[in-house]
C-alpha cells in the first residue's frame, strides 16, 4: 500500500516535470500503480486506516507525487455535494470548459506541499474531460464543483504546475470578477 514516505515533497525535481503520455492498455505492473493510488485515497479518507499509517487526507493522487512521471492520476470524491467520482484516468484531457470560473473559498493545499499556502485558485467551474481507463477503455464526463476543481489540480500536476502557481503573490484573496466562490 502507498503511504506517506511514497509522496514526493517541494523540492524534488519530478514535480515539476511534465508527465509522459502512457500507452494502453498499460502495463500489470502500471495497472496495479493506478489501483494503489485510488486505494491510497480511500484509506487517507478513512478516518481508522488514516490513523493507524498517519496518511494526510487526499481527494486526488497524481502519478507525479510518487515520483512516477506518467500522465495518469486518480480522483475520489463523495461527499453529498457533489456527484460520486471514484476512478483512474489515464492521458487526461480537458476538451472543453465553461468561460465561468471558480475557486475553493478556503483555498487548496497539497500532499506534496508541507505548508499552509493561503489564497484563492481560480479554476474553470465546469469541465467535459476525457481520458481512458487503465485497461484503455475511452471515459468522457462532465465535471461541475470539487470534482472539477479537483481534476483540475491533478491535471496541473501532471504538467510540473502546483495549486499555488495559480495564486496572485500581491493579492492571494483578490476578488475573480468572473469566479465565484464554491459551496
Ligand atoms: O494532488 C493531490 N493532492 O495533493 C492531495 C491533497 N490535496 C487535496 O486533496 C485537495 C485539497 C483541496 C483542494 C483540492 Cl483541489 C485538492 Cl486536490
Ligand atoms: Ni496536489
Amino acid at each position: 500500500m502507498i503511504t506517506m514516505d511514497r509522496i514526493i515533497r517541494e523540492g524534488h525535481p519530478t514535480l515539476r516535470m511534465k508527465a509522459e503520455e502512457m500507452a494502453l492498455p498499460l502495463s500489470e505492473e502500471e495497472k496495479e500503480t493506478a489501483r494503489q493510488m485510488l486505494e491510497f485515497l480511500k484509506n487517507s479518507q478513512n478516518p481508522e486506516i488514516a490513523e493507524r499509517y498517519g496518511l494526510r487526507p487526499g481527494i486526488g493522487l497524481a502519478a507525479n507525487q510518487i515520483d512516477v512521471p506518467k500522465r495518469m492520476f486518480a480522483l475520489h470524491i463523495v461527499d453529498e455535494d457533489s456527484e460520486p467520482v471514484s476512478f483512474v484516468i489515464v492521458n487526461p484531457k480537458i476538451a472543453s470548459h465553461s468561460g465561468a470560473k471558480a475557486y475553493l473559498p478556503g483555498g487548496e493545499g497539497c500532499l506534496s506541499v508541507d505548508r499552509e499556502v493561503p489564497g484563492f485558485v481560480p479554476r474553470y467551474a465546469k469541465v467535459t474531460i476525457k481520458g481512458f481507463t487503465p485497461d484503455g477503455e475511452p471515459i468522457k464526463r462532465r465535471l461541475k464543483g470539487l470534482p472539477a476543481i479537483a481534476f483540475q489540480h491533478e491535471l496541473d500536476h501532471l504538467n510540473g504546475v502546483m495549486f499555488y502557481d495559480h495564486i496572485d503573490p500581491d493579492e492571494p484573496f483578490r476578488n475573480y470578477p468572473d469566479a465565484k466562490p464554491l459551496g
